[in-house]
């Protein structure tokens, strides 16, 4: 017989890594009206054994429930019996980790990263130079420059999964959709809330030095 693909261990250890992620993020505002998902990865890294965990659709990400995660593969389908539906954007998750190999996936809607989307919409990707916190994504060189994708918002997710290929950049983890959110990602939990916060202050910083110059 073949050997699961995740132990109940990983599983419990995944759900508590997603728990105490989306307690801090929904402290922040970051998951209004329901929005918002996150992923990380389970059992081992071997892409026929690929499975990742992943919030539920539509759940209130502020409140805690039995039903909040669930544990999918690698097409975003559920790997468990379960009346729960994967978040609505599992295959953007899907297509992160195919792409990069990382360990997490974090989403949020917030208005910094919407007003930036519309803001830099015309050019494609919003531009970020100098500013410390590139180093959040272990950019080191002096006066850095990074820019930070954006992608349009169809109601239609495979059509935007099928878009990330072409935009990701593998040393900017992160693309934004328009007038929607931000995706974030990194090797583990740590790593992928380290970047989320880094481009959510490096968006608040965009729009408030555009405001004080006009
Ligand atoms: C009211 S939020 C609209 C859907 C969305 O953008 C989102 O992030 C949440 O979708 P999910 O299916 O993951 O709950
Ligand atoms: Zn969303």
């Amino acid at each position: 017989m073949n050997d699961p693909i995740y132990t109940l261990e990983q599983r419990q250890q995944a759900f508590a890594e997603l728990r105490e992620v989306k307690t801090e993020l929904a402290a922040r505002g970051w998951f209004p009206a329901t929005s918002g998902n996150l992923s990380v990865r389970v059992g081992d890294f071997s892409p026929e054994r690929f499975a990742f965990a992943i919030t539920s659709s539509g759940k209130d990400k502020s409140k805690h429930t039995p039903d909040d995660y669930l544990i999918v593969d690698r097409a975003g389908k559920a790997l468990e019996t379960t009346k729960l539906k994967p978040s609505a954007e599992t295959l953007i998750h899907c297509e992160i980790y195919r792409l990069t190999g990382c360990g997490a996936v974090f989403h949020v809607h917030t208005v910094y990263n919407n007003i930036i989307s519309e803001l830099y919409a015309e050019q494609g990707s919003v531009p970020f130079q100098g500013v410390e916190l590139i180093k959040a994504f272990n950019i080191w060189e002096e006066d850095a420059k990074i820019e930070v994708p954006i992608l349009p918002n169809y109601a239609d997710i495979p059509r935007i999964a099928e878009l990330v290929e072409g935009r990701i950049d593998l040393k900017v983890p992160g693309i934004v959709l328009r007038n929607h959110g931000i995706y974030a990602w990194g090797a583990n939990v740590f790593e992928a809330k380290r970047h989320l916060e880094a481009f959510e202050f490096l968006f608040e910083y965009a729009y408030r030095w555009k405001a004080l110059r006009s």
